[in-house]
């Protein structure tokens, strides 16, 4: 049994979250850069807190240019063990409606301008992403929606787009109706193939906005009206986000589907043929695996 550390990353309209005892921002240095922002530690109902603002407070960085590799080095560096990703998303499905959250188990990763890996020259890893999300985790935030009267779908396809652009109707279409995808948005790719190489549980709760621009009733995407949906969704999100910590509790045992071991085989790298700068890089990320 070990610590469980929960670690928010809040996206669009969630900025930080309430009711922490013994509150604090702390930078966190990273060999990937400065994340998003400080993070946020505390305790709520006994159990560590860890919450980072995915844009920054003031959403300053574009989904481009959130240094995914920084924020996810960062909780996993301060004892971060499991990971909620919040996100605002446009729906593909009518009974998918804004206000709606779904918790999202699958991705399709359309994104092409951002580092996608911890590893690379001199230290090569391929690990699975078949299932990419902690059914554990998604099962306890399925829950928490739940118990705070959210309507939430168990299950759905996020297609990450690179944006900052919304789609054209074409695109829409296509990702609707050809591709499966029932929600999207441009942010948890990379990071959730990140929190998978950092052998993060992590799950996927998405906030539904609006329609995107395939639905014949509501027109083209307009983020004025995404703002609106977006408070209410923010404060049903820190409901949610409060019931965590007791149905999590403070201490847990190894992952039952293996996302604290994802790196237990995936090391091609010979350990004389490794790069020793990265493998430095690589201390919180893979030191289980590159100290033994
Ligand atoms: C506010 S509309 C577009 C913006 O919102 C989403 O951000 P996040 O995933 O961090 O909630 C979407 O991915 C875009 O970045
Ligand atoms: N329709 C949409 N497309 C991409 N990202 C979004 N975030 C919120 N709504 C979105």
């Amino acid at each position: 049994m070990r610590d469980t550390m929960i670690g928010v990353i809040g996206g669009s309209g969630l900025y930080e979250i309430d009711g922490l005892e013994n509150a604090e921002w702390t930078r966190v240095e990273t060999p990937w850069g400065e994340p998003s922002d400080a993070v946020l530690t505390g305790i709520l109902d006994g159990v560590k807190m860890a919450f980072l603002p995915r844009h920054g407070r003031g959403h300053r960085l574009s989904p481009t240019t959130v240094p995914y590799r920084a924020n996810i080095d960062a909780l996993k560096r301060i004892g971060v063990t499991d990971v909620i990703s919040v996100s605002a998303c446009g729906s593909f499905r009518e009974e998918m409606a804004p206000g709606d959250f779904v918790i999202v188990d699958q991705f399709i990763d359309r994104t092409f301008a951002r580092e996608k890996s911890f590893f690379g020259t001199g230290c090569v890893a391929h690990i699975s992403v078949a299932l990419p999300t902690c059914p554990r985790l998604s099962a306890a935030c399925l829950t928490a929606a739940k118990d705070q009267g959210i309507t939430v779908h168990d299950g759905g396809t996020y297609l990450a787009m690179e944006g900052p652009q919304f789609s054209t109707l074409a695109e829409s279409k296509m990702y609707r109706e050809s591709w499966g995808a029932d929600v999207i948005g441009m942010t948890n790719m990379p990071e959730a193939k990140l929190a998978r190489e950092a052998e993060l549980c992590y799950a996927s709760v998405a906030m539904i906005t609006d329609y995107d621009s395939w639905h014949p009733d509501h027109g083209e995407v307009d983020v004025t009206q995404i703002i609106q949906t977006l408070m209410g969704n923010a404060t049903k999100a820190r409901g949610l986000v409060a019931r965590l910590p007791v149905l999590l509790g403070a201490q847990r045992d190894d992952c039952e589907h293996g996302c604290d071991k994802a790196l237990e085989y995936a090391i091609l790298t010979a350990p004389d043929a490794r790069d020793p700068a990265l493998v430095a890089k690589l201390d919180a990320v893979a030191g289980r695996v590159l100290n033994r």
